[in-house]
């Protein structure tokens, strides 16, 4: 097992990455409070996971609540969250029970969410399953649910007790998933790590593999390097909207789509050859290394069009992003690979011509 703590004072947190964890109940046996648990998790890892989990509690004389919701984006709304807190109040759980988000980033945003607000905040541990949940959502703290204005628009930065991620859940994984959770590993090597994106570059044929020793690079890098910018900027003052690279332009397109048609990693995907476009529009990175943010997206099997809609659907949506100041849209651009300059006075035409130049227009 290999662990790393987010480095947050009285809020720091241990994240645990191994082979068979899930069922460790000594890992648990700390950081459970007093009261109650109950499981958030979803229809697609209830039959595969829960079992375990459960026993692992059981072991620690808990028999968890269950609380299972539709797999999918769409779960992550306001009205689930009337039905979980609906569902601890009904067992009668006050402030000293805890949460377990088993799941991918939906059930981690909204069970995080859901222990934030519940009573006005109960602790919560992350358990991720997928690998966009293991190397991106269950660190650092963002809960929350969509609106149908908005991706993640209703939430709260609010920390887990602790993340337990079990390796061996992932060889359920479909591909397409998979690759999903490609895109913010990617990600970090883009804004701050350019020896990580040559290593992806590298070995991203054993990546795709899911080769053990891969993976554990994987996964342990990108928690480090996610971690080390929670720990510089938990609230988003500053520094931490890097980890919003690809995302103006990824939350657009998932919400112009209706959340569903793309995975969140995929839409990212499109945001970042978007954002290395407009970033080489503006002569901050030059054509070459522009194509190798291309290659190596499109190389980990991502998607690198977005649907051909107005435009105008597009920025609707962009205008309302949370990193908006004053009403003027701010984007993560890169000035080279492994360094991200957050931008606010991005002109309007530049935006258009990128968004056009990766529309996937259909030429039948
Ligand atoms: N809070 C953050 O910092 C943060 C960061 C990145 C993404 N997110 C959010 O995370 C969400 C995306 O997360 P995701 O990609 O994990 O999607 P997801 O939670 O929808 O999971 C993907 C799919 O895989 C299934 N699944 C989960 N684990 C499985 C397993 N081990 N085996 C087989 N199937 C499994 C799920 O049921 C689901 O159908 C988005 O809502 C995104 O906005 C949040
Ligand atoms: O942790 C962060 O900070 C991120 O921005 C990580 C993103 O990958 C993630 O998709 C996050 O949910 C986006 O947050 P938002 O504030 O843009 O809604
Ligand atoms: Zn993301």
């Amino acid at each position: 097992m290999h662990s790393l703590r987010v480095d947050l004072g009285q809020r720091s947190y241990p994240i645990h990455i191994g082979t068979g964890i899930l069922a460790d109940p000594a890992l648990f046996a700390p950081i459970l409070n007093k009261g109650p648990v109950a499981i958030v998790t979803d229809d697609n890892v209830a039959p595969l996971y829960l079992e375990t989990l459960q026993q692992t509690l059981k072991a620690l004389h808990k028999a968890p609540l269950v609380i299972t919701l539709p797999a999918g984006e769409a779960s992550k709304s306001l009205d689930n969250i009337q039905e979980i807190t609906g569902l601890l109040l009904n067992a009668g759980y006050g402030r000293d029970c805890t949460l377990c988000a088993l799941g991918g980033g939906v059930v981690g945003d909204i069970a995080g969410f859901a222990a934030a607000v519940y009573q006005r905040g109960v602790s919560y541990i992350q358990v991720p399953t997928t690998l966009l949940a293991m190397v991106d959502s269950s660190v650092g703290g963002k809960t929350g649910v969509n609106h149908p204005l908005g991706k993640n628009m209703i939430g709260a930065f609010y920390q887990p007790r602790a993340v337990i991620a079990d390796t061996d859940t992932l060889d359920s994984l479909p591909d397409r998933e998979f690759r999903s959770g490609l895109a913010e590993v990617i990600k970090y090597g883009l804004i701050n790590d350019q020896g990580f994106f040559s290593w992806l570059e590298d070995h991203m044929d054993a990546v795709l593999a899911r080769a053990a020793d891969a993976l554990v690079k994987v996964i342990g890098h990108s928690c480090k390097d996610k971690a080390e910018v929670v720990a510089r900027d938990e609230l988003e003052g500053g520094l931490r909207a890097i980890l919003n690279l690809g995302h103006t332009f990824g939350h657009a397109i998932e919400a112009a789509t209706g959340y569903g048609r793309y995975l969140h990693g995929e839409a990212v995907a499109i945001g970042m050859v978007m954002a290395a476009d407009l970033s080489r529009r503006l002569d901050l990175i030059r054509e070459s290394e522009q194509n190798r943010i291309y290659a190596l997206i499109k190389g980990a099997g991502l998607p690198t069009l977005a649907p051909a809609l107005p435009p105008a659907d597009y920025l609707r949506f962009m205008r309302v992003d949370k990193k908006a100041e004053s009403g003027q849209v701010r984007f993560i651009l890169l000035r080279g690979i492994g360094s991200a300059v957050i931008t606010g006075d991005v002109p309007p035409a530049a935006v258009l011509q990128t968004l056009q130049a990766f529309m996937e227009y259909d030429h039948a």
